[in-house]
């Protein structure tokens, strides 16, 4: 994997640049569709790659290990033989979905027992096994293995976590360097940084992060219901202490607005479930700010859905039909407002891409941050 700077932000920490895998190149900063069981939920790979124009996207070890299962993934020659994306992809590593998914789950030094939430057999994950798991589903980038230290929580316990999560990391680094792919192209671990919301925990998991000298880094143990000052703090943080010329990965970030802020603190990868689930609960982003098609305002809405925004869905379906097919829970209405939603996210990624090129990022910014969270 190659991380190439181009551009950076006079105003701020904002930078652009592309990460070349062997799938294809990424053009950051980006936005990563979260595809949790294989599938970007309603959205087809064709979908994904000719109308949201999306480069990258996720994947989850606990959920594609529980189901469909390795044994069916590796039949297939991988993840991308499997679903048939060809572009590149990332898998989270596991911890994250044990702590949020699982009902009964032990942590202890070895790794983490739980039961499945599909159908409540045991099973342990350990960062030797997870390295193993990831190299057969074979993403492109893969997640070490963490404890996202939970939100809020003392000190000792942020203090503690986070230094599992570091000895956890000495153990798949070593796993990963000793195995190899196993379909014929290269593989990338990205360690993860936690430290809650203690700056001086934080420091020392950036400078403990940055030492392993992996070619990215990402920023776990945010948005987990902290203040989103909180968030920008820890965010500006740990940005200023992991080296500028590796990719930066704030997981699980964010809305819109967050975007754009971490965007201007350093951050070059984003990822959130926050564009398709709530696409089907009808939020819609658009680029003149946030609509909830649910509303009785929309009703007789003939205009289209974002016409600014361009793709098929926001400038063919109407706002009134989108309204009637959610509120019938037509499948076709998840369908319209998740495609919508994600083309929204790569536009705004897209722009502010083009803004730090061009040099004016930040007037952008401010001005775009208020248009994106505003409830129309
Ligand atoms: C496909 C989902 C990727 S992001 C999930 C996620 C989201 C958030 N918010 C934090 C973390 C974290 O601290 N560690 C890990 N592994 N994952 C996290």
């Amino acid at each position: 994997m190659k991380f190439d700077l181009s551009h950076k932000d006079s105003k701020s920490s904002a930078r652009a640049g592309s990460i070349t895998t062997d799938h294809g190149v990424i053009q950051t900063p980006i936005f990563m569709p979260v595809g949790t069981a294989g599938s970007v939920k309603a959205v087809h790979q064709r979908e994904l790659k000719d109308d949201i124009k999306a480069q990258i996207i996720l994947g989850n070890t606990y959920h594609l290990y529980l189901r469909p299962g390795l044994d069916i993934i590796g039949e297939a020659g991988g993840l991308h033989k499997f679903n048939g994306w060809d572009g590149p992809i990332l898998t989270d590593s596991g911890g994250y979905q044990v702590y949020s998914l699982s009902g009964t789950r032990k942590i202890k030094e070895d790794g983490v027992t739980f039961m499945s939430h599909i159908d409540g057999s045991r099973h342990t994950f350990t960062p030797e096994n997870v390295m193993d798991i990831q190299r057969r589903i074979g993403a492109d980038i893969i997640m070490a293995f963490d404890e996202c230290t939970p939100y809020p929580c003392e000190y000792t316990y942020a203090r503690e976590s986070m230094e599992m999560t570091h000895r956890w990391l000495d153990r798949c680094c070593k796993r990963f360097d000793e195995t190899e792919s196993l379909y014929g192209y290269q593989q990338t671990l990205f360690p993860i940084v936690q430290g809650s919301v203690y700056p001086d925990l934080r420091k020392q998991s950036a400078e403990a992060i940055a030492a392993f000298g992996r070619e990215g880094n990402a920023i776990g143990g945010l948005s987990v219901g902290e203040p989103a000052e909180k968030m920008y703090e820890m965010t500006s943080l740990v940005c200023d202490i992991l080296p500028s010329d590796k990719p930066r990965y704030l997981m699980g970030v964010g809305t819109p607005a967050n975007i754009l802020e971490c965007i201007a603190l350093g951050i070059d990868m984003f990822d959130c479930v926050m564009p398709t689930r709530n696409a089907r609960n009808g939020m819609l982003f658009t680029t003149q700010g946030i609509i909830n098609i649910r509303n009785e305002k929309w009703k007789n809405d003939l205009n289209p859905i974002d016409p600014e925004l361009g793709g098929y869905v926001s400038t063919f379906y109407s706002r009134a039909y989108l309204r009637h097919l959610i509120h019938s829970k037509e499948i076709l209405g998840a369908q319209i407002a998740s495609i919508h939603n994600l083309t929204f996210y790569l536009w705004l990624v897209g722009q502010a891409r083009e803004h730090i090129i061009a040099g004016d990022f930040a007037i952008w910014k401010e001005k775009m941050t208020k248009t994106v969270s505003q409830r129309l």
